[in-house]
């Protein structure tokens, strides 16, 4: 029998105000796989990000994690039962070393079965935050700070990372470096939900595609079939 997925949405509704930003959102984030969520700017993808770490009030829909549902938790609560938010723009704190960075991050009691990230096991993961872990995180490169947003997800001892556009303003090198990492994350057993404006990037990488334009899904599937219909997804995606 296939096990249950890591994260599950059905019928997401969010809003801000009055404003109805997620209209029904339903998906599933297989164990140990990455699924890509695209969508044009503006399509509500850092909504469902935030709608899933509970950075939002929601007014309907079940989200889960495995069989736990999270729907009605605080974000502390929803760290404790695994899930851990990289968000756009890698906030920290920029006049904290990357050593207090990642201190600050660790919790003290993970998820049930979930073993805790260790700094060592960070340094092993990304050897130049540890040539810099005496510097502030305010001094970092994008690359560098990118790094450091992980690993204070990791600290948490996640079961689920959202990654919201962790490319954006990166150079083309260090954007091959971040998917080599998130793969990396997913050899180590990490289910992944990644948000990203590159497409290429994005498939590159994913299992599972989801595209959502005005807060609704409009395509899912494998993603290699996508790969295959390249001209299809452009078209939701707006590029021509
Ligand atoms: N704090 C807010 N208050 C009101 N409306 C908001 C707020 N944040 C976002 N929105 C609106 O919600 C919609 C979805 O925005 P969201 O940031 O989720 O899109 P996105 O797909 O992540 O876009 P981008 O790729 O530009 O980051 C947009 O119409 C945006 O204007």
């Amino acid at each position: 029998m296939p096990s249950e997925p890591a994260l599950s949405l059905s019928g997401v509704n969010a809003f801000y105000g009055d404003s109805h930003i997620l209209h029904d959102i339903c998906l599933e984030l297989p164990q140990g796989e990455i699924l890509a969520l695209l969508g044009r700017n503006g399509a509500g993808k850092t909504t469902c990000m935030n709608a899933i770490a509970g950075l939002l009030p929601r007014r309907s829909g079940r989200i889960a994690v495995g069989r736990q549902d999270i729907s009605a938790l605080s974000p502390e609560a929803i760290c404790r039962a695994g899930v851990a938010l990289v968000p756009q723009g890698r906030r920290m704190f920029r006049s904290l070393s990357v050593e207090e960075n990642l201190t600050v991050a660790r919790r003290a009691a993970p998820p049930a079965g979930q073993r805790p990230w260790t700094i060592a096991q960070i340094y092993d993961l990304f050897p130049r935050l540890q040539e810099r872990r005496a510097n502030l995180a305010g001094q970092l490169s994008g690359g560098e700070q990118q790094m450091l947003a992980i690993g204070r997800a990791l600290m948490t001892a996640p079961r689920v990372l959202l990654m919201d556009e962790p490319t954006e303003g990166l150079a083309p090198q260090i954007v091959a470096e971040v998917g080599a990492i998130v793969r990396n994350l997913r050899a180590a057993g990490l289910s992944v939900i990644l948000v990203e404006q590159h497409m290429a990037f994005a498939l590159g990488l994913a299992d599972q595609v989801v595209v959502i334009n005005t807060g609704r899904v409009v395509e899912r599937g494998a993603a290699s079939a996508l790969r295959a219909d390249m001209s299809r997804l452009e078209e939701q995606l707006g590029i021509h």
